[in-house]
């Protein structure tokens, strides 16, 4: 018999999540039927879509929502032999079993590619960079792209992507150690939000003709400031509002008709599975971007499965650079 460790959401989160919001329980699995597999968890995935989604999904008392990167440890199922890796969508937990309907099996993995990539740029973060530039910012050569969070899973790999595209990319991040990576991996442009004394100031400096595109991962008071200083037609992908996730009151802010009007701006909000259809051919083109060097990866891996909620606000606080991962 297997016992399982999982997290589970003791109370539903007010303001920034505390430890006591977490559970951790323990179970034993049942024996596997025809079809089943056990899968042992070997990386599991920290993002912020946690804090907002458990809000609308999670009862008190559920399994805390995430993904993570697996090994098949007992198969009655002859599509995923013992010793198979997975993606799946299974919760924080250290073991569970399925029936395979679920689980993504990890596409053909280079020896020296980390497979808690998966998880990021070769993964959900790395997807959303991807479709994200493409679909909405419909980036072309010459664009200037501005990226906020960007030294994160998404934004780091937004700009890579930017820059393989032939674009100027500015990037800005809340410490000097991102900053410096940053310019590290191909910036053009990049600034620490927290500590340059005027954000129009530092926008304008890093790109005194505007912005042709902005790939919004943090809303609130930044975007409303970027939006001024969008070139005509500039084209906005909404990707994330981090900087609102732990609010208990929203934020209010400038309007955006009149900027929006003035130099008739596109602005549009999504979601990543969106193109699920076209998942496989974009993930191939990411590992080949990884591969070739293209895009380099950087991640902050937490060891102990113990440690998930820290790793989890940690990650809410800006301490990750790079994707924020859990490696059991
Ligand atoms: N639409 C979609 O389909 C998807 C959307 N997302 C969104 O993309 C965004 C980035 O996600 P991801 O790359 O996984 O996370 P990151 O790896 O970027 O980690 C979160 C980062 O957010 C930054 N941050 C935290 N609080 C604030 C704040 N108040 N203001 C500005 N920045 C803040 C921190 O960086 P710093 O030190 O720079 O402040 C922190 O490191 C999130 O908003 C997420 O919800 C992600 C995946 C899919
Ligand atoms: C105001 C909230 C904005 C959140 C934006 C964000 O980060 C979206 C992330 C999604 C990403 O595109 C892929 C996902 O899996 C995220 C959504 C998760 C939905 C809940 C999953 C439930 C489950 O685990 O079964």
């Amino acid at each position: 018999m297997v016992r399982a460790k999982s997290w589970t959401l003791r109370k539903h989160f007010e303001g920034f999540p505390k430890t006591s919001d977490f559970e951790l329980k323990e179970v034993e699995l049942p024996k596997l039927k025809d079809g089943d597999v056990l899968c042992e968890s070997v990386f599991l995935s920290v993002d912020p879509y946690m804090r907002p989604y458990s809000g609308r999904i999670m009862k008190e008392g559920d399994l805390m929502i995430g993904s993570q990167v697996a090994k098949v440890v007992e198969s009655k199922n002859p599509t995923y032999p013992v010793g198979t890796y997975v993606v799946a969508n299974s919760g924080w937990t250290t073991h569970f079993i399925s029936d395979g309907k679920a689980l993504q099996l990890l596409p053909s993995w280079p020896e020296k590619i980390p497979r808690s990539l998966a998880l990021g740029t070769i993964g959900m973060p790395g997807l959303t960079a991807y479709f994200g530039l493409f679909e909405i910012c419909k980036i072309r050569a010459g664009d200037t792209v501005l990226v906020s969070a960007a030294a994160g899973a998404v934004g780091s790999v937004v700009g890579q992507i930017a820059k393989i595209g032939g674009c100027k990319v500015v990037g800005c991040a809340g410490s000097d150690k991102k900053v410096a990576h940053l310019k590290q991996i191909g910036f053009d442009e990049a600034f620490n939000y927290k500590t340059v004394g005027s954000l129009e100031e530092a926008l304008r400096k890093a790109s005194p003709d505007g912005y042709d595109c902005y790939f919004d991962n943090v809303g609130g008071e930044f975007s409303s400031i970027v939006l001024n200083q969008m070139k005509k037609f500039g084209r906005i992908a909404v990707c994330g509002a981090i900087s609102g996730y732990n609010d208990t009151v929203p934020q209010k802010g400038p309007y955006v008709q009149i900027p929006m009007i003035f130099n008739e701006l596109y602005m549009e909000g999504f979601i990543v599975s969106r193109w699920n259809d076209r998942r496989e051919e974009a993930l191939k083109i990411l590992l080949r971007w990884v591969v070739e060097g293209k895009i380099k990866c950087e991640e902050h891996v937490t060891e102990g499965f113990e440690k998930m909620p820290a790793a989890f606000m940690g990650m809410l606080k800006g301490e990750n650079l790079g994707k924020a991962v859990i490696k059991v």
